[in-house]
């Protein structure tokens, strides 16, 4: 889940360039699709598959925002290349295959109630030290953990 948030900021240092929007609703249906039907022959719920991941896809957008905002503002502080869209699509398809199969080994805490509440606030509070995340990835956890449990 971290890593999906980090590689937001590639996103929006490719989009600083090339100017396209944050939001890509055909690349985002895609991604909700896939994930149902790899949901269905994993043996989970497609309906929370594809809620955990349009809260990974929405959390990524948070990044994008705040960064493109803050290079907005601050041309100097923004990046001085971009990286291409496709390559980053491609690890961000590599992670999918990973979170599905987390997905699959959590599925149990999943629907455990409190019991996932607190794992959830356990390990956010955990990557977000490990990870020296700023107030801005640290809001993409929040919105990325909104449909683990
Ligand atoms: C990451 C991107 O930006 C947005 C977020 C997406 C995602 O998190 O997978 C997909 C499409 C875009 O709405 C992208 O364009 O690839």
């Amino acid at each position: 889940m971290i890593q999906r948030i980090v590689i937001g900021d590639d996103v929006a240092a490719s989009k600083y360039f090339s100017g396209k929007p944050v939001d890509d609703p055909v690349r985002e249906q895609q991604i909700l699709d896939s994930v149902r039907q790899s949901a269905v022959q994993l043996g989970i719920d497609p309906d929370s598959t594809a809620a955990f991941f349009q809260a990974q896809i929405d959390a990524s957008k948070v990044v994008q925002r705040g960064l493109l905002a803050y290079w907005a503002a601050h041309p100097d502080k923004a990046p001085t290349s971009g990286p291409d869209l496709n390559v980053i699509r491609e690890k961000l398809d590599a992670l999918t295959t990973q979170l599905l199969a987390e997905l699959v080994r959590v599925d149990h805490l999943r629907q455990s109630g409190l019991r996932c509440d607190i794992s959830l606030v356990v390990s956010a509070a955990t990557a977000e030290i490990r990870h020296h995340l700023d107030a801005l990835h640290r809001q993409a956890v929040r919105t990325a953990s909104a449909t683990v449990c």
